[in-house]
């Protein structure tokens, strides 16, 4: 049966550490491996990152630049000479490659989201490989994915990917960071978000020199794959080949199980394609109403309105310790809120002085995190 595949790979794969050099074999391996992938009748995106780590290189950069400006014109360099590397490689083998650059705002907008989606049918029904990015030179800082984890994490939702794969410099997840703690527990295999957080992970604050967001962002990106009903794996980079036996069942890496009855695909759009604009913070009685009974907001539970945002935005849900809980669409804006927050439903109408729904976020519009 043709599958979905999304593979991410990173900076600390794709460059040497010493040099910041593009690592060619295991580029070539690479492209060999989507070919072959492709060859079978699946259907291939590849999210590359590499972009600002190149550029680098090329102008001889020996570390990841901080400000914003430089980073996004390192980026423009690198961006142009790292597509034409998978050109070369790819046309070679013969498979037709495309660049898709994106940023957070084309998923934010239904109707770009929709496009995206489109766009993503259009080229897999055409046998190319996508090769996907964050537009890093124009991405502005509240619009943006931030790191390629999570990017393909979204890519592999919107396109109701069968895996994920993240690649990166190490063999798998471990308990904590291997290099700074040697006796780190390797984990096989995560079955549910549940145990994910069982596992109490330690990810350290950042990943290797080049790369940008560590273990943290995988596991992240694996909650959101996975809640989509995305098989998602972390591997090493360094031996691109075992997607084929990892596909095949050899049990290599990190495997985080799908859940089993996935978030539908407008749900997950509110959940992770939407920003949040502002806080709830709910007593008990409301959080046990939301996430165990699926009930919908009222405007009883909600203890604090933190933010300033317009109906229909989104807004995360949180218990008293800023946890968060849900996400969800609101139909009154801040201001109105904080007028009616902890006041019976039927007594909205006297408040505010005109008549509004009876829920805060209907159950339809509510998504568990
Ligand atoms: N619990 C953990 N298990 C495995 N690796 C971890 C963990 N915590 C932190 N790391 C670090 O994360 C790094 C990979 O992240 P990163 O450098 O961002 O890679 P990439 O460029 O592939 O995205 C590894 O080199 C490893 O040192
Ligand atoms: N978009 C950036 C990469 C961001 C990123 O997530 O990097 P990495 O942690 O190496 O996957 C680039 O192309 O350099």
């Amino acid at each position: 049966m043709p599958l979905t595949i999304v593979v991410k790979i990173g900076t600390s794969s794709l460059t040497q550490p010493e040099t910041g050099q593009l690592a060619l074999s295991t580029i070539a391996t690479l492209a060999e491996t989507l070919c072959y992938l492709r060859r079978q009748g699946h259907r291939v995106i590849l999210v590359s990152s590499g972009a600002v780590g190149v550029g680098c290189a090329r102008l001889g950069l020996t570390e990841r630049p901080k400000a914003i400006a430089l980073k996004q014109a390192v980026a423009a360099v690198g961006q142009g000479r790292l597509i034409r590397i998978y050109d070369d490689l790819f046309t070679t083998l013969q498979q037709a490659i495309a660049q898709v650059l994106l940023t957070r705002s084309d998923l934010v907008q239904r109707s770009r989201y929709l496009n995206a989606y489109n766009t993503f049918q259009e080229l897999l029904g055409l046998g190319v490989i996508p090769i996907v990015n964050e537009n890093d030179t124009v991405a502005i800082d509240e619009l943006k994915f931030g790191d390629n984890d999570t990017l393909s994490a979204l890519v592999a939702s919107l396109v109701e990917a069968d895996w994920l794969f993240l690649l990166t410099d190490v063999d798998r997840l471990y308990s904590a960071d291997p290099r700074s703690v040697p006796d780190a527990r390797p984990i096989a295999l995560v079955s549910s978000i549940k145990e994910l957080a069982q596992l109490q992970i330690q990810t350290g604050s950042q990943g290797s020199q080049w790369g940008t967001g560590g273990m943290a962002t995988k596991i992240s990106a694996a909650r959101i794959a996975i809640a989509a009903g995305v098989r998602t794996v972390i591997t090493q980079g360094r031996f691109p080949q075992n997607i084929e036996k990892i596909i095949q069942g050899e049990l290599i890496g990190t495997h985080f199980e799908p859940q089993l009855e996935p978030t539908s695909a407008r749900k997950r759009w509110i959940a992770y394609g939407l920003l949040p604009a502002g806080k709830l913070y709910l007593d008990e009685g409301a959080i046990a109403a939301i996430s165990l009974a699926g009930k919908s907001l009222l405007a009883a539970g909600i203890k604090v309105v933190e933010g300033e945002f317009r109906t229909q935005d989104a807004v995360q849900l949180c218990d008293s310790n800023g946890n968060e809980i849900a996400r969800g669409l609101v139909n009154y804006n801040s201001d109105e809120l904080q007028k009616i927050r902890g006041c019976h439903s039927r007594e909205i109408s006297a408040i505010l002085g005109y008549a509004g729904v009876e829920t805060v976020i209907h159950r339809d519009n509510l998504v568990l995190i």
